[in-house]
């Protein structure tokens, strides 16, 4: 249980009376069913009529009665990923009690600074920690100009680099795998999510991940992952495979924001007006930093593109869009 990932917090949740059910950690979530994992391998899980299989995210722990494996509740998160689909008003689970976010992009066009600080946002945000792994390092001359951007995006952030489909990939990594930690991978279609999950797991090529070696032949081009799933890493620890995300819009990040662009909420501090928006006031400390070259230019647009798309996709308690009225709780009178 332990090296699912069963921790102290889980174990707090349960009530005496449900002793004798069995938590199982969730591996697979579809439209009309439900896997776990759990002692005793894998179990696809009986679902009541009002159970509704959205209310579940790969990586949650469930209590489940043992007699017939029907799924009575789901415990508290540690922690959950999700993310602001197009054209949806709800956010969308990618997975939940995940302690390591593994953001994958590879060494060549994909490598997009903007993507991956949306990203960023997300882990921040959400608690996990963040590590960018720059895939498909045999495909380029000299991967240290991918490594230099990709540190630049948030101080102390680590990034590692690796070809996708050799085992020295799994040692790599193998800092974030121990017994019961949990990595998410994340990024776009084709970086190679998939490749390094079956690296991860060890998988016999039955067993494997379908990758995009085999969607060449696809001749309706769809995308190799279509779900999320939990799987074991051979030397400890659980890898959750995401499908490959063409958007991440953000909402409700301020504060992943705000680690992720500690430099410019530090200048901030110097500006002349306390709500600077760092574009044409006098006085500012962000701009004075921009026109000097302490910071990127690009960067501070960056940083007003994704402070402005967060503003206008979190919802407001009360007050216009953006007019967010912070009260302490008790001091309202
Ligand atoms: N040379 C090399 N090829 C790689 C590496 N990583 C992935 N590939 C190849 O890149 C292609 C795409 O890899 P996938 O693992 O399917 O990518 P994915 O991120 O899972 O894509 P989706 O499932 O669509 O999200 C496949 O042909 C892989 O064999 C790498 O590090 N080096
Ligand atoms: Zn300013």
């Amino acid at each position: 249980m332990d090296a699912l990932g069963w921790s102290a917090f889980y174990d707090a949740q349960v009530g005496p009376d449900e002793a004798d059910l069995a938590p199982m950690r969730i591996a697979t979530v579809h439209r009309d069913r439900v896997t776990a994992m759990s002692e005793l391998g894998p179990v696809r899980l009986k679902l009541s009529a009002r159970t509704n299989t959205t209310d579940f995210a790969v990586g949650d722990w469930v209590l489940v009665a043992r007699e017939d494996r029907m799924l009575v509740r789901r415990l508290e998160r540690r922690m959950q990923l999700q993310r602001q689909a197009e054209g949806r008003r709800q956010a969308q689970l990618i997975a939940a009690n995940v302690d390591t976010l593994l953001i994958v992009t590879s060494c060549n066009d994909d490598f997009n600074p903007a993507r991956l600080e949306r990203y960023l946002a997300l882990a921040n945000e959400a608690g996990a920690v963040p590590v960018i792994v720059l895939t498909k390092i045999d495909q380029t001359p000299d991967p240290a100009p991918y490594v230099q951007q990709a540190q630049a995006l948030q101080a102390g952030l680590d990034v590692v680099t690796l070809n996708a489909k050799t085992p020295d990939a799994a040692l790599i990594l193998a800092r974030w795998c121990g017994p019961g930690q949990t990595v998410a991978l994340v990024g776009s279609s084709g970086v190679g999510k998939s490749t390094l999950l079956n690296t991860l797991s060890n998988k016999s090529s039955e067993d494997a991940q379908p990758t995009g070696d085999i969607r060449a032949d696809d001749a309706k081009g769809r995308h190799t992952t279509t779900s999320r799933s939990l799987h074991a890493i051979a030397g400890g620890g659980w890898v959750i495979d995401t499908p490959g995300m063409r958007t991440l819009h953000v909402s409700d990040v301020a504060d992943g924001l705000n680690t992720l662009f500690a430099e410019i909420v530090e200048l901030a501090s110097q500006c002349r007006f306390r709500d600077c928006t760092h574009a044409h006031e006098p006085g500012c400390a962000v701009q004075t930093a921009a026109a000097s070259g302490t910071i990127d230019p690009d960067r501070l647009d960056r940083w007003r593109k994704l402070t402005e798309e967060n503003l206008t996709n979190t919802v407001t308690p009360s007050g216009p869009r953006g007019n967010k009225i912070l009260r302490a709780p008790g001091r309202r009178r």
